[in-house]
């Protein structure tokens, strides 16, 4: 339903929001707003200073923001939007500008500056209408702001660090998100709630009302209320459709009931049914079919991946359709094709001189990146995906689906002739490796570690988070304790480099074998992968080598209790359900395992993108 009517004078055009932020899209599409989602590349980096008040900042960044989404996507020989839309939140505080924090220390320096006193959140807004002529972009633009005073309590700092390590601070400006755990820090506010959230959907509403529906001369003879959103009557043609021109309506001299007086009666009855269907018409299900597509967009990535399309232009650039399809050995095409989708997913450029990297494919999805994700990807494409495709039969038997992809009953996936061939081995440390590396120095810095001077990974795999521990603890030295396959493949990932004489390999079952002694215990990924029986088992063995004060550091995405919220986690759990014996746990779970095998004070610090990080200490028996 739309409620506001003027919303519907954009149905039928191509609206983009030119914004990453989750709230604002949600925010627009709960107003039953269509658009499309295309995030800025503006870096927000205006010198301050040259603004006279902090919303002229904002409203600058925020037209700063929509403008080069329209630009990108009029040069990209994509269909030019009719209207974009961008916003820029801030906070001020004592005069000076807050952003989003950069670290956990920005975030509390932020904090301490709100604690106990009253500030300004505000959001510029820029409506941005496009049109193309001669292949020339031409912008309208609209913009304006709104301010809401939001008063914080004072903060402790046990729970102003509390908040900081829930993660919840890192993308929002101000270092606080109201609509969530930061709603706990807040005593009052005075203002439109939504625009502290990112999106002043209120002022939004009656700015669409001024640009489409401008007053007439006898509206301003007469005393009218300014700042309402007139109601649904007020305007009679709501729809513009055949119009779908990117302009907002000019009115037109005479009022609309004298043009539907000529018109005869026949074609007005028609008319008002028509206005009476539009206003009827349930919002464009555009995330819905966003999330259908979903599976298409990935399949074309891990094409990309699995052609090198990234390594090719990594060595050079930019280079036509044609000699890339030459390169990859594929048709041209279709390699144009797959190529057009890229650049439209934001892991291309394309310009007239041809197809380029963006610096995310450069750094993630060329196989020779240091921090490549490529080996993910190819694992993603040869084995998830095929186990994906039995999701169904997955969900109504409960367990994995190896027998239907392989043909044959698969007893135990680690240590299986198939997966343990040196191809598919070689896969899947490679996978694991780019996943570790990307990960592994949030895992060894998340708790002070300083106090062990031992330390056993358990799967280990690669040693790349063995490798962030030994860098962040120079006295530390870490035992890598996996499958013997698996250690006689990791020396190929072991680059030389001071920290090799800390980390050592040791081959053997963690289910069979003796564990190697250590002060802590690493299970980064592990627990994940088994059922409550092996997960009982392993903790006991590890509970056994330990002597009291030792730890135990457990990585995992925790899933929330009631399994609501963590979209990353619940993935993970189909995820798990169709890979392996195991399922994702929420942090309750975890911690009452911990406790029923000896490990107590057990802290939780939540890592950035989807990893929560435990950490317990062994009590005496
Ligand atoms: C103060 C506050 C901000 N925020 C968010 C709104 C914005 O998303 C973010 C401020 O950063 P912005 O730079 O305005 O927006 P963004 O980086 O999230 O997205 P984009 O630039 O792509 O449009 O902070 C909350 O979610 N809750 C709050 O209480």
């Amino acid at each position: 339903m739309v409620l506001c009517p003027v919303i519907g004078k954009l149905l039928h055009k191509r609206v983009v929001l030119a914004s990453a932020s989750p709230r604002r899209q949600e925010i627009l599409s709960n107003a039953g707003l269509r658009f499309e989602v295309v995030p800025s590349r503006f870096k927000e980096k205006l010198d301050k200073a040259s603004f006279a008040t902090p919303y002229e900042y904002a409203m600058e960044t925020a037209k700063q923001k929509a403008l080069e989404v329209a630009t990108r996507m009029h040069q990209k020989d994509l269909r030019t939007p009719d209207v974009v839309i961008g916003a820029d939140t801030i906070v001020t505080v004592g005069g000076l500008i807050l952003e989003k924090p950069v670290d956990k220390q920005d975030a509390y320096r932020m904090l301490s500056r709100l604690s106990g006193k009253e500030h300004s959140v505000f959001t510029g807004v820029a409506i941005v209408h496009c049109s193309s002529n001669d292949r020339q972009l031409h912008t309208r633009v609209s913009e304006f702001y709104e301010e809401t005073t939001v008063k914080f309590s004072e903060l402790s700092e046990e729970l102003l660090w509390e908040y900081i390590h829930s993660g919840e601070p890192m993308d929002k400006a101000g270092g606080y998100g109201i609509q969530a755990l930061g709603g706990m820090l807040v005593e009052s506010v005075h203002g439109d709630f939504l625009n502290v959230v990112g999106f002043p959907l209120n002022h939004f509403c009656k700015q669409l009302v001024e640009l489409y529906y401008p007053p007439r001369p006898e509206d301003l003879r007469q005393p009218v209320q300014h700042d309402c959103i007139p109601a649904v009557d007020t305007f009679e043609d709501l729809s513009d459709v055949e119009g779908g021109g990117s302009e907002p309506a000019q009115r037109e001299t005479g009022s609309r009931d004298e043009k539907a007086e000529v018109g005869a009666a026949g074609q007005a009855t028609a008319e008002a049914e028509c206005h009476r269907t539009r206003a009827t018409l349930p919002p464009f299900p555009t995330r819905l079919l966003e999330l259908l597509d979903g599976f298409k967009l990935s399949k074309a990535l891990l094409t990309a991946c699995k052609l090198k399309v990234f390594d090719w232009l990594k060595r050079e650039a930019p280079q036509k359709a044609p000699d890339i399809a030459s390169k990859v050995d594929a048709s041209a095409c279709g390699t144009e094709k797959l190529l057009d989708v890229c650049a439209a997913m934001g892991l291309l450029e394309k310009t007239e001189q041809g197809y380029s990297n963006t610096e995310t494919a450069n750094l993630y999805l060329a196989s020779d990146s240091e921090y490549s994700l490529h080996g993910f990807m190819l694992q993603n494409d040869d084995v998830i995906w095929n186990l994906f495709t039995y999701l169904e039969f997955a969900i109504r038997e409960g367990r994995n689906q190896h027998h239907r992809v392989l043909g044959k009953k698969v007893e135990d996936l680690f240590q299986d002739a198939y997966y343990r061939s040196p191809e598919t081995q070689l896969r899947f440390m490679q996978a694991m490796h780019g996943v570790a590396k990307l990960t592994a120095r949030q895992v060894a810095t998340a708790f002070d570690l300083s106090r062990f001077s031992s330390a056993c990974d358990m799967g280990g795999c690669t040693g790349a988070l063995a490798r962030e521990l030994a860098r962040e603890y120079p006295r530390l030295q870490v035992t890598v304790f996996d499958l013997p396959d698996v250690v006689e493949l990791a020396v190929h990932f072991q680059p030389a480099g001071p920290q090799a004489a800390q980390i050592h390999f040791a081959a053997g079952d963690f289910f069979r074998d003796p564990l190697p002694s250590a002060e802590l215990y690493v299970l980064c990924r592990i627990l994940h992968n088994w059922s409550d029986d092996k997960v009982h088992k392993l903790l006991s063995k590890v509970a056994e080598s330990c002597k009291p004060g030792a730890g135990l550091l457990l990585v995992e995405t925790l899933l929330d209790e009631e399994k609501r919220e963590a979209q990353g986690g619940l993935i993970q759990s189909l995820n798990m359900l169709v890979q392996t014996e195991g399922r994702q746990r929420s942090r309750g779970e975890y911690q009452c395992l911990l406790e029923l095998h000896g490990f107590h004070q057990v802290q939780v610090v939540h890592l950035e993108g989807v990893l929560d990080a435990m950490l317990a200490t062994r009590v005496a028996p």
